[in-house]
């Protein structure tokens, strides 16, 4: 017998947090728990441009590849709920972190430095990592963008557990977030009837 998904968020899940958070790996879990459509940010980025994020690196740079990244997501967050793994360097742009704030329900994967450079380590695809020392890097980024994805929604902990288990208890810490704020489809979070701006 098909299972129930767990329950229907009001708006698109996004993940957010550094390279090797698990944003992609747990969304993938968190979608199909919810039964919701999966996408991650950087695929569709690659299937619009037609090359890989290093490749949009090299030839146009980053702030070309952010502006992309931007307008991607804007047509994600568009239509149907679902849930949606951003790039680590997305929320970090004003414009896409409005977009997400405004249309979304953010989700920040924290993680560890040590697990962070292990499970990118496995990889080389991230240009990033390649100006120099990963450990470094990450370190650096880490003090640049924890304040800033600190701003997200929620927070849950990425760490040595299984993916199984952290997608579980985002499922959780989302259902308590729902809980104890009334989050409508299209407008402000509210906590005590006057909306987040209020
Ligand atoms: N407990 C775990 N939680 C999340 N990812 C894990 C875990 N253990 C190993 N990984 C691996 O870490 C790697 C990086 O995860 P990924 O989902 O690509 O992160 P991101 O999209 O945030 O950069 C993947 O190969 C994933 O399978
Ligand atoms: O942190 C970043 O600025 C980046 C993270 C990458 O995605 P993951 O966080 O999924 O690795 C990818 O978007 C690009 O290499 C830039
Ligand atoms: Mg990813």
């Amino acid at each position: 017998m098909a299972q129930h998904p767990a329950f229907v968020p009001p708006r698109t899940l996004v993940l957010v947090g550094l390279m090797g958070a698990g944003k992609t790996s747990i969304g993938k879990r968190l979608a199909a728990k919810l039964h919701l459509p999966f996408v991650d940010a950087d695929h569709e980025i690659e299937s619009a441009a037609g090359c890989t994020i290093q490749e949009i690196f090299d030839r146009f740079g980053e702030a070309q590849f952010r502006d992309g990244e931007r307008r991607v997501i804007a047509r994600l967050l568009e239509g149907q709920v679902r849930v949606l793994s951003t790039g680590g360097g997305a929320f970090m742009h004003p414009e896409t972190r409005a977009l997400i704030r405004e249309r979304g329900l953010s989700v920040w994967l924290r993680a560890p430095l040590d697990l962070l450079v292990a499970r990118t380590g496995r990889r080389d695809n991230r240009p990033l990592l390649k100006q120099g020392n990963p450990r470094d890097i990450l370190a650096a980024l880490m003090a640049q963008r924890y304040p800033v994805y600190a701003e997200a929604d929620i927070t849950v902990d990425s760490d040595e557990r299984p993916p199984e288990e952290t997608a579980e208890r985002v499922l959780a810490a989302l259902r308590h977030h729902l809980a104890a704020a009334a989050v409508p489809a299209d407008g402000a979070v509210q906590t005590d009837g006057r909306g987040r701006d209020a």
